[in-house]
């Protein structure tokens, strides 16, 4: 049978692999190319589709990445998405403005016109959107299909030439009628086959890993986090006693956590396990850092040195393992894409670095996809659904400096925060929360004198990829409970936040 491609031309969109993802589980193999591709590459790979993902860039700018117009003469499908079609309005003689008002999040989609791209879609539904510019008019042979109440060309195409564009985002999860849209795309218009099944994710990498590793040592950096232990797991599986597992005490962890994450590693694998206590250093380091990224950037330099510090005493290391996921590269900036922020384990990582190559075996995949790979290496439920905690840990959940006596503060409210949710029953609802200790003071007043005493925020979100999330709706009863006692058992926090924006347009981490 012909092998189907469907190729994704990237923009430095945010949402890509989410993109190649949806086109993984609807039994279509994806890749994905950066905009200089040349036409000859494409036409080489002969794709039944090609998609164009969004971007931060504005098509109207000299030098934000355009694409060749003979594309669209191929006669291939393609879709554009967000700044894709605002690429594809724009080079084919449309007109792309900046609105007045953004756009970011949920709105309602109204489908105006027939379209393959719309069978069996409802004619209102939630899609999301996160742009600020918008196509003013088509261009010639072009038909809108859809609106929102502020973007008169939410979708448009020209169905002879099978060229279809959506302002709106339809691969995230909080576009309702997402996945069906692009199922549209790809099997009413592009009239793939989907004979592609993920093969065995874990069988190929335990073969890969053994080949790479041959029979040299390897370090793998574990957190106790769900990421790293199926990370390890894999490693360990491909050339066992070869693995050594690193855990880093930096002194950023929450309430307990590092005897818990001992004792869950002890009783969970048979692996060579080191603890390091590096709680001195890495809070020296952070001695009078304020901004956020230095922060990240200090603690991705600390970590590896720790990490180069132990493979010494090992004997000769060449490789080091870590539980990147997808998220992670992206938001640090690779390719096209902004950095959002970057994440210690990739953005943060320093020029030098010690060890032959680092492994990073989850790179490609989402949160929920390596939940799924550790189900099926059996790991126990309870860590597999741990909700995540970010390697810089509470040094980016405080604003500003991070000193001790903060992080006594933050451990104590967030303790309290967690206990109650985890006790409630919203917690299955919630996929991760958190309280984060914001710089700011203020006046309060307590037993009749008056205080001047920091501010706690609360964060709870519901995610299922941690691309895009939503603020839980928490009951009001069960914060003030949570305010009250808070306020109540944490001394120097006289008042409680509740943080209330999605993702787009905040993160779900404060720094
Ligand atoms: N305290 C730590 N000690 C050793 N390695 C760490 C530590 N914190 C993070 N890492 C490394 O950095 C990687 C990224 O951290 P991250 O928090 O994203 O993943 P995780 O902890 O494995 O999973 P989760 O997202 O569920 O917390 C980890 O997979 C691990 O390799
Ligand atoms: O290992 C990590 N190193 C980091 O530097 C980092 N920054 C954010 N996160 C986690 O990633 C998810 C998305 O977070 P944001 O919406 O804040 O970007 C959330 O689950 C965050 O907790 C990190 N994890
Ligand atoms: N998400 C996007 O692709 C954004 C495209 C463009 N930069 C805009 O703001 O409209
Ligand atoms: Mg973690």
């Amino acid at each position: 049978m012909e092998k189907e491609l469907v190729l994704i031309i990237d923009f430095g969109g945010q949402y890509n692999q989410l993109i190649a993802r949806r086109v993984r589980d609807l039994k279509v193999y994806s890749e994905i190319v950066p905009h200089t591709v040349s036409l000859e590459r494409i036409k080489e790979l002969n794709p039944k589709a090609i998609i164009f993902t969004g971007g931060p860039n504005s098509v109207y700018e000299e030098n934000s990445p355009k694409i060749n117009k003979e594309i669209f003469n191929l006669g291939i499908p393609i879709l554009g998405i967000c700044y894709g079609a605002q690429l594809i309005a724009y080079s084919l003689g449309g007109e792309v403005k900046k609105a007045e008002t953004r756009e970011y999040g949920k709105v309602e989609l109204e489908i105006i016109a027939e379209s393959k791209l719309y069978e069996n879609v409802e004619k209102k539904s939630v899609c999301w959107m996160s742009h600020t510019d918008y196509v003013e008019s088509l261009p010639e042979g072009f038909v809108v299909t859809a609106r929102t109440e502020s973007c008169k060309t939410a979708s448009f195409e020209n169905e002879g030439k099978k060229i279809f564009a959506v302002q709106y985002h339809p691969e995230v999860l909080h576009t309702q009628e997402g996945e069906k849209i692009i199922s549209n795309f790809l099997y009413n218009v592009a009239k793939v086959n989907g004979t592609w099944i993920m093969s065995e994710f874990v069988e190929n990498k335990v073969k890969e890993l053994r080949e790479k590793i041959g029979n040299k040592k390897v370090l793998c950096a574990l957190s106790g986090g769900v990421d790293s232990s199926v990370a390890s797991v894999l490693v360990s599986k491909a050339v066992g006693n070869q693995l050594t597992c690193i855990f880093v005490d930096h002194g950023l962890l929450r309430k307990n956590e590092a005897e818990q994450v001992e004792e869950a590693i002890a009783k969970n694998y048979e692996l060579n396990f080191i603890k390091v206590d590096a709680k001195d250093r890495f809070l020296n380091k952070l001695k009078g850092i304020t901004d956020p990224e230095t922060k990240r950037k200090i603690i991705g330099e600390e970590f590896i040195r720790v990490f180069e510090e132990e493979a010494k005493k090992i004997g000769e290391v060449d490789f080091l393992v870590q539980g990147t996921i997808y998220p992670d590269v992206i938001e640090s900036g690779v390719g096209d894409s902004a950095v959002i922020k970057s994440h210690h384990n990739v953005g943060g990582l320093p020029e030098n670095v010690d060890f032959k190559e680092i492994i990073e075996p989850l790179r490609d995949l989402f949160k929920d996809e390596v939940r799924k790979v550790g189900l099926e290496l059996g790991l126990p439920h309870h860590l597999v659904f741990r909700q995540p905690f970010p390697g810089p840990g509470l040094a980016i959940r405080i604003i500003g400096e991070v000193t001790e006596e903060k992080l006594e503060i933050l451990r104590e409210a967030d303790a309290i925060f967690r206990e109650e949710i985890m006790n409630s029953v919203e917690e299955p609802n919630i996929n991760q929360y958190f309280a984060v200790l914001t710089n700011i003071k203020s006046v309060g007043v307590m037993g009749d004198g008056r205080t001047y005493d920091y501010t706690i925020a609360l964060r709870a979100v519901q995610t299922i990829d941690f691309m895009t999330a939503e603020f839980a709706q928490i009951p009001w009863e069960l914060l003030g409970h949570i305010s009250s006692r808070i306020v109540n058992e944490v001394e120097h926090v006289n008042r409680i936040v509740y943080d209330i924006t999605n993702k787009p347009p905040a993160t779900i981490e404060w720094e």
